[in-house]
């Protein structure tokens, strides 16, 4: 399936951000009040879908690419928005091709980019609106200003989705802890932490297309994401196998991320997706394998805690595993040993303050 937006869509909305040479041409050309049709790649298809215009082969600069949106007809650079090659050509793609667009200038550049697979930019001359078609993509630029106004917003609901998700969380560690977790408890972490990738996603995308405006933008994203799993991966391998089940949890992600918003709201929903093959309950208690936990114990590379679960096989008996226990399993000296006990022994306090006081 393909991702979307897709890295290749993704990559050139970077290529075109403010700050970037491409975007002062675009900047120029709008200001100017004139359009332009830009085809950003050139091979023996474009070549042969172009007519008339001149060679140019010389370096990008936002200047000359004004001037030369001066004349009538496409300009074409290469794949890397550094050399212009040609300008004032005729383009001529498949009429065959589908188009929702009405201008003759829109409807070719999103021919072009679908025929070529050249990412192509149409700057409308009578809208003043700039339009990126790419990867299957289109997509109409939107100002700094109000890509920043959304993107505070979002910045504004990554905090109170953080805030909840640290709830949540501490909520399931105390419970597993003392092995009352329910399924309840695991859908609700499952659901936050969705609905936070999400929401950083969504600021990932902001911050990419705002480019060198997006710089503080992009410092409180990666403030608020300090310290915390954004990745539903470790929960999902915890209960993996709960009542006898055996996830796919490759395809549990998937299935994940594919949830509509509205369906994501109902921890209903979410059950199949976690417990595909039982008829578990919300009420139902779950003992977890310990990934998730023993993630949160810096001494613990992933491939030792992978084994520590193969061998203990749930967070019960890993915690109530002897320092000599746990040094049987490769990769776990005495040192080691003590960290992941006293790690441990630390989340049980602080789950049983958290609970109790
Ligand atoms: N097939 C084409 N190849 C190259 N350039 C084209 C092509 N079609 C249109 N253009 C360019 O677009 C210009 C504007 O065309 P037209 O007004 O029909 O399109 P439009 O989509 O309504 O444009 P705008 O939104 O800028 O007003 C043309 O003068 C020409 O420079």
């Amino acid at each position: 399936m393909k991702a979307h937006p897709t890295p290749g869509f993704l990559a050139v909305l970077a290529q075109i951000a403010p700050g970037t040479e491409l975007a002062q041409g675009l900047e120029r050309i709008q200001r100017g009040r004139t359009g332009a049709l830009i085809v950003l790649g050139h091979d023996k298809l474009v070549e042969s879908i172009s007519s008339g215009g001149f060679r140019i082969n010389t370096e990008y600069t936002p200047t000359r690419i004004r001037e030369l949106a001066k004349m009538d007809g496409a300009i074409i650079l290469d794949g890397t928005g550094r050399q212009i090659l040609q300008a004032g050509v005729q383009l001529m793609p498949d009429a065959q091709i589908e188009t929702q667009e009405s201008g003759t200038r829109h409807r070719t550049a999103e021919r072009v980019a679908a025929q070529s697979g050249f990412p192509t930019i149409s700057v409308s001359q009578s809208m003043q609106t700039i339009t990126l078609y790419a990867d299957g993509e289109r997509h109409v630029l939107e100002p700094a200003e109000r890509l920043l106004a959304r993107g505070n917003q979002a910045i504004a609901t990554l905090e109170r989705y953080r805030h909840r998700l640290d709830q949540v969380t501490s909520a399931l560690s105390a419970a597993e802890i003392e092995d009352v977790a329910t399924a309840r408890e695991v859908l609700a972490v499952l659901q936050r932490t969705e609905m936070l990738r999400r929401t950083s996603e969504e600021i990932s995308r902001y911050v990419l297309e705002l480019g060198i405006d997006g710089r503080l933008l992009a410092a409180q994203h990666a403030e608020l994401l300090s310290g915390i799993q954004a990745d539903n991966e470790l929960l999902l391998r915890d209960y993996s196998d709960a009542e006898g089940q055996e996830l796919d949890i490759e395809h549990a992600l998937e299935t994940l991320h594919e949830v509509s918003d509205a369906q994501l709201v109902e921890l209903d929903g979410l059950t199949k997706i976690l417990f595909p093959h039982s008829s578990i309950g919300q009420d139902d208690q779950l003992t977890p394998k310990g990934y998730r936990l023993l993630s949160q114990i810096r001494t613990v590379p992933k491939v030792v805690g992978d084994r520590l679960v193969a061998a203990f096989d749930n967070l019960q008996l890993l915690m109530s595993a002897s320092t000599s226990q746990l040094m049987e399993i490769e990769g776990v000296g005495e040192q080691r040993a003590r960290s992941i006990r006293e790690g441990l022994a630390r989340m049980a306090e602080s789950s049983l303050l958290d609970r109790y006081i």
